[in-house]
């Protein structure tokens, strides 16, 4: 089956060769609207409500309202119902003023594409014939693209719209955002050999990126109409969202613990109700109380305290420092990151690399392997479609005189998988019919297609590393001469060259590059490693050049077995990923690495249980930046890898603001974590000690309405630590949370806590018999209720701990203590307020609030001393006690 010729294509697209004009695109754009995903910037209030709904906590609290109405309990469905609602709102308003933030945040990145157009006709000579409008390629911001345009794709670029390839030269794209699949696909344009139906090699789709090559394309579809944009729309809503879907470290601990908790939640009720009925003889009446003690244990407020920690630092980091983070987990995960993985150039060098010598296979000066190296950099960019700029091949191009007088044929662009570039040419006094291949490209990959002994392999192996230690770049040059190949290929005019007919080259020398150090590059990974952020570098370089650079940052030496190439990655079977992690482990260096490479050690690293970071900024870093759980790209980097990346660098200080840039996450994660130690423990304190008194007393110790009540009043305190600030030491060590040990330690911290409460009140009930007495159930509810907030409020100041320094005297009150100090007011005071009797509770008499005063520093002294053997037996230091380890 033969499909239509290109041109029939592009006219069924009413367009042509040369693009579209101005004009013609105006009105298209008016029809067809501008090229934007339909990103749920305009999510409805209602359906982020009801979105709300589907956390686990809210979710869970429902299901007991129903459970509650279903019994009649009508006091505890309100309030429950009044719970759901207080958090469904906080949590849509949190998320909408995030998403606002990250969309602010997005639009800091704008994404361009290169479209080929033709001006509108001189109005003042209408009768201008319209050829005269000569089609110029020119920038354009994504979002103005429509359906026709044709546009050009270079190695870097993401892919602005759906399209159909008209041309290519090597082109490579990688898909991962659409497929998930790694590995680069080669386009081929359409021809009309093509079965329409067939395959997806002519098409290219919106949110992929160019890895190699070039061409031109298109446009088919833009907007709402891309592949892309309806894939994520029926995903998550979300653009990317299946990145988002991707369990990262943020997952694995926040959602790890969500997930347990909600499991203890649906334990609690039919737990309390068999004890009930067991011990007390209670029948079904305590449904309502049980009920309310699982809403008890919940933290409702972990979603929005999460969202609003992640989003304050996410716009402090944007405000004061210019970082983007592009996805709010990443955030988080930046704070968790305790290994950071770099590539070389761009990130640890200037990236502007400058000729240094031209040697020749004895290793003497000489200018033979400059002059290919110029002629292949000359044509693989004369021939590419459109020209891609590239650093190396800029610094060899400084002097004319190398490449003239040759006659390019074909090129096959830099493949930074076959990791050279080639190019076809006619010399000078060479035979009609007589094809030159010019190769360039790394040491070892040109070697191998050269036809050498090899011991003469190795002494030129030998050759390279030597200057390689000398942190020079190093470029093999070869070259060939072929006859001309027959038309193989039948319908191509020009002969055709493939990367299979590259070999038995003959290699004429090396071209070495110095590329000076980023000076502020040493002292900032030095920083990150003081900060237990372990840096390694993942480099398609040599390893000499690569660890050479090391030393020129001043970074710590390291053993010679510390630095490995892709053949020891290569060595470990991919299905043995503990090997390669162990193997990840103890090296600092790999070079000689392939993009594939990179994302097979990154993923390593990050099955062993570390929370792996990934710098990069060139599109052989596209796979590794997907694979981390956090992928950083400096702010010049290529727009695929900004596309890529969670977290983008600024263009001043790029390597200074990661420090940054990890201190808020260290910040939000500290928070986080204090906020649900704290929470957690008081909340399962209080549920211990509540099951216990309903068991030792002839009444329930508190009405369900107070549980939620009490409840509502210690979550909404909480939200202070959305707002709060750690102390710097607090920060010196990744924020990980590990559910278990996590978990482990709040339990014994609840059942202190519960010892605590339940001696608290043993002491007031022995001392004044009179309030906290068995015969007036609403002054023994009042006394409860007041003991429960004002201990909370002591648990919030006392067992933040030396996360947050000492409350010295003249410090200035934190978000915290004054959360503290009205949640203690609101202990007091409800009972008193015409609030009390609805609630069953009487005001108390002076006494007991005189006993409070005696009893509550002896709760405070107690925590204290608990938390400092926490501290001690966790061996967490200073800042343990704010990212529990
Ligand atoms: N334009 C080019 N032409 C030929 N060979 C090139 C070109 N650019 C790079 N190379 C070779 O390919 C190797 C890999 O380059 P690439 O840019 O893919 O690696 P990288 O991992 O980004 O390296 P770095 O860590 O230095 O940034 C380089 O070391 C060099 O030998
Ligand atoms: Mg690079």
């Amino acid at each position: 089956m033969s499909g239509p010729t290109t041109l029939q294509v592009l006219r069924s697209l009413e367009t042509g060769p040369r693009g579209l004009t101005e004009e013609e695109a105006d009105a298209r754009l008016a029809r067809h609207g501008p090229n934007v995903p339909p990103v749920p910037r305009t999510v409805s209030w209602r359906r982020r409500f009801v979105r709300g709904l589907r956390d686990p906590f809210t979710a869970v609290l429902f299901c007991l309202g129903i459970v509650s109405a279903g019994t009649a309990a009508w006091g505890t469905t309100c309030v429950i119902t009044v719970l759901v609602a207080v958090s469904c709102a906080l949590r849509a308003t949190g998320e909408h003023r995030a998403d606002r933030a990250m969309a602010a945040l997005r639009d800091l990145v704008p994404t361009t594409a290169t479209v080929v157009r033709r001006p509108a006709p001189d109005e003042r000579e209408p009768s201008a014939p319209r050829e005269r409008a000569v089609p110029a390629p020119r920038e354009l911001p994504a979002e103005e693209l429509v359906p026709g345009d044709i546009i050009r794709l270079a190695p870097g670029d993401v892919i602005p719209a759906d399209g159909q390839v008209l041309t290519a030269t090597g082109l490579s794209v990688d898909e991962a955002p659409l497929t998930g699949e790694s590995s680069p696909t080669t386009k081929e344009p359409w021809t009309p050999t093509t079965d329409p139906g067939e395959g997806t090699e002519h098409l290219c789709f919106q949110g992929s990126s160019v890895t190699a090559g070039g061409g031109t394309a298109v446009v088919t579809a833009t907007g709402r109409h891309t592949r892309f944009a309806s894939t994520t729309h029926e995903a998550s809503g979300v653009p990317g969202g299946e990145r988002a879907a991707r369990a990262r470290a943020f997952d694995r601990s926040v959602h790890g613990i969500s997930w347990t908790l909600v499991r203890f939640m649906l334990l609690t009720p039919p737990l309390v109700l068999v004890a009930n009925a067991a011990l007390r003889d209670r029948g079904l009446e305590t449904l309502p109380f049980a009920v309310a003690v699982a809403v008890g244990l919940t933290p409702e407020m972990l979603p929005v305290v999460v969202t609003m920690c992640l989003a304050r630092g996410a716009a402090h980091l944007a405000r004061a420092h210019g970082v983007i983070v592009r996805r709010l987990p990443a955030l988080h995960d930046l704070g968790a990151m305790d290994v950071l993985c770099v590539d070389k150039t761009g990130t640890l060098t200037q990236g502007r690399p400058v000729v240094d010598r031209s040697l020749d296979t004895a290793g003497r000066d000489a200018p033979e392997a400059l002059d290919w190296a110029a002629v292949n950099a000359w044509w693989t960019l004369r021939l590419a479609d459109p020209p891609a700029p590239d650093a190396l091949d800029e610094a060899i191009l400084t002097t004319p005189e190398h490449y003239e007088g040759y006659e390019g044929i074909a090129a096959l662009p830099f493949d930074p998988v076959r990791r050279l570039a080639t190019a076809v040419v006619t010399r000078p006094g060479a035979g009609l019919g007589v094809h030159t291949l010019v190769v360039k490209g790394a040491v070892e990959n040109v070697l191998e297609l050269c036809a050498l002994p090899a011991e003469e392999r190795t002494r030129l192996q030998a050759l390279a590393s030597h200057h390689a230690a000398k942190g020079l770049r190093v470029l093999a040059v070869a070259t060939a001469d072929r006859d001309r190949p027959a038309r193989r290929r039948g319908t191509a005019s020009h002969p055709t060259w493939s990367p299979s007919d590259i070999h038995g080259l003959t290699l004429v020398g090396f071209v070495t590059f110095r590329d000076a150090p980023d000076p502020a590059a040493g002292p900032a990974l030095r920083a990150l490693a003081d900060r237990g952020v372990t840096v390694k570098i993942l480099t398609g370089d040599h390893p000499g050049t690569a660890a050479r650079v090391r030393r020129d940052l001043a970074l710590p030496p390291i053993a010679p077995d510390a630095v490995r190439t892709a053949e020891d990655i290569d060595a470990v079977p991919p299905t043995d990923v503990a090997a390669l992690a162990r193997l990840a482990h103890r090296t600092t260096v790999f070079a000689d690495c392939t993009p594939a490479h990179k994302a097979r050690v990154v993923a390593a690293l990050r099955a062993h249980g570390h929370t792996t970071g990934f710098l990069g900024d060139g599109v052989n870093d596209l796979p590794a930046l997907h694979a981390a759980d956090v992928g950083l790209a400096p702010h010049d980097a290529v727009p695929a890898a900004r596309e890529a990346a969670d977290v983008v660098l600024p263009r001043a200080g790029g390597l200074a603001a990661i420090d940054h840039a990890v201190t808020a996450g260290r910040s939000s994660g500290v928070n986080i974590a204090t906020y649900l130690r704290i929470t957690l423990s008081s909340n399962l304190g209080n549920v211990i000690a509540m099951l216990t008194a309903a068991l030792l007393l002839p009444f329930l110790p508190m009405l369900p309405a107070q549980v939620l009540v009490q409840n509502l009043c210690f979550d909404a305190a909480q939200l202070a630590f959305a707002h709060e600030r750690p102390a710097p030491a607090a920060l010196s060590r990744p924020t990980t949370l590990r559910p278990r040990a996590f978990l482990r330690l709040v339990t014994g911290f609840g059942v202190l806590n519960a010892v605590a409460d339940l001696a608290t009140f043993a002491v007031l009930a022995l001392a004044a018999p009179g309030p906290t007495g068995t015969e007036d159930e609403s002054l023994f509810h009042a006394g409860w209720f007041t003991e429960n907030l004002l201990t909370q409020s002591l648990a919030m100041l006392l067992m933040r701990g030396a996360a947050y320094g000492t409350t010295a005297a003249g410090r200035r009150a934190t978000p915290v203590t004054r959360a503290a100090l009205a949640l203690a007011t609101a202990g007091i005071l409800i009972p008193l307020s015409p609030l009390g009797p609805p609630l069953g509770m009487t005001p108390l008499p002076p006494t007991y609030y005189a006993l409070l005063t005696l009893v509550l520093p002896l709760y405070g002294a107690t925590v204290v001393q608990l938390r400092n053997k926490a501290s001690v037996a966790h061996g967490s230091g200073g800042s343990g006690r704010g990212g529990p380890q």
